[in-house]
């Protein structure tokens, strides 16, 4: 892979001189053979392999998701093709609404790189663009490369709403919530894609793909590569994601930990650097609507934007996300 393709900061991460010590980061990984959760959403017994699997892991593997194999592999060929550009055509090809970024997951709500409190010196291993799906059309593509990637995004983005809808339906019945109360707490509208490549890195202990973190959404969907390197969570105990071809997993965000009271888990989950491979993925990531109020028990009332606000504002001055603690009730603001 040509280096001028990564961003400059990334160009020496595979200098032979640099000292490779041993895989292993602080704590163990358990690498079974795949002890993520499997919700068929053909199954009859949809509604209770997906409670189980959002009440202990926050996190599952769907099959039977109606996106065809096609569109998977197309997908990875057309990120795999951009990100091998040079990384100044990526920086100019990607333009408003669309955004490219580097060295950390954190962006502003307009798709700028926020960077964290003390940085620089802690980057993540990671550059992408984010693609908000409903201002896909207010794309303007001159290069052909770009242009045919944003025509399988669009027809990817379809999917992936109408995944997130079913999946969401179940959760809330599976919950006892009313579908009509609680609907505005997913808009697909505020869906966005976000396409990312984690460069390999000769010593894999240094930095991370991406820190441990939850994510804020309502839900995530991701597929990845061969690779490998998500790990999550479960009870004190790190697990390996492992790659399982024509498998999507979804990931709870903070968003449904708050409108499940708890009941559900907001994953917390890392991706590790890989040695000898860069590494592929593209997450799926939607919001409650505009102005729609999560009401429970355990939060004060709150929108998503107030959420959003609140994160931003941690990540600049104490340089990460504290994230549901602040809504708590017993939390002073
Ligand atoms: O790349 C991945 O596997 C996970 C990405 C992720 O966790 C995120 O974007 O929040
Ligand atoms: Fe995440």
């Amino acid at each position: 892979m040509a280096s001028e393709s990564y961003p400059p900061p990334f160009r020496s991460l595979n200098n032979s001189t640099q000292i490779v010590d041993s895989d292993e980061k602080a704590d163990p990984v358990h690498d079974l053979e795949d002890p993520i959760p499997l919700v068929d959403l053909q199954s009859l017994k949809l509604g209770k392999q997906l409670g189980e699997a959002c009440e202990q892991w926050g996190i599952f593997r769907l099959v039977n998701h109606g996106v065809p194999p096609t569109l998977l592999s197309q997908l990875q060929d057309h990120a795999e093709t951009f990100f091998s550009l040079p990384f100044e055509s990526k920086q100019s090809l990607i333009t408003s609404p669309l955004s490219y970024f580097w060295g950390t997951p954190a962006l502003t709500p307009s798709g700028a790189a926020l960077h964290r409190k003390g940085t620089l010196e802690n980057i993540n291993l990671v550059e992408g663009f984010n693609v908000p799906i409903a201002q896909l059309n207010q794309f303007q593509a001159d290069n052909h490369i770009v242009a045919s990637f944003s025509l399988v995004l669009e027809e990817y983005g379809k999917h992936l709403a109408r995944l997130a809808t079913t999946i969401f339906e179940a959760m809330l019945k599976n919950l006892g919530l009313d579908p009509i109360e609680s609907k505005s707490n997913l808009s697909n509208s505020t869906g966005s894609v976000r396409v990312y490549r984690y460069p390999r890195c000769s010593n894999s202990n240094s930095a991370w793909g991406l820190d441990v973190h939850t994510d804020s959404s309502v839900v995530s969907i991701l597929i990845q590569d061969d690779v490998g390197g998500l790990e999550v969570l479960k009870d004190n105990d790190w697990f390996t994601v492992k790659p399982i071809p024509n498998t999507l997993i979804i990931n709870l965000g903070d968003m449904m930990q708050a409108i499940s009271d708890d009941k559900y888990k907001s994953v917390t989950h890392r991706v590790k650097v890989n040695k000898n491979k860069e590494r592929i993925s593209i997450c799926y990531f939607v919001f409650p609507g505009e102005g729609s109020v999560i009401r429970s028990s355990k939060y004060k009332p709150f929108t998503y934007s107030d959420f959003q606000e609140q994160v931003q504002q941690d990540i600049k001055t104490v340089g990460y996300k504290v994230g549901l603690e602040k809504f708590k009730f017993s939390e002073a603001v």
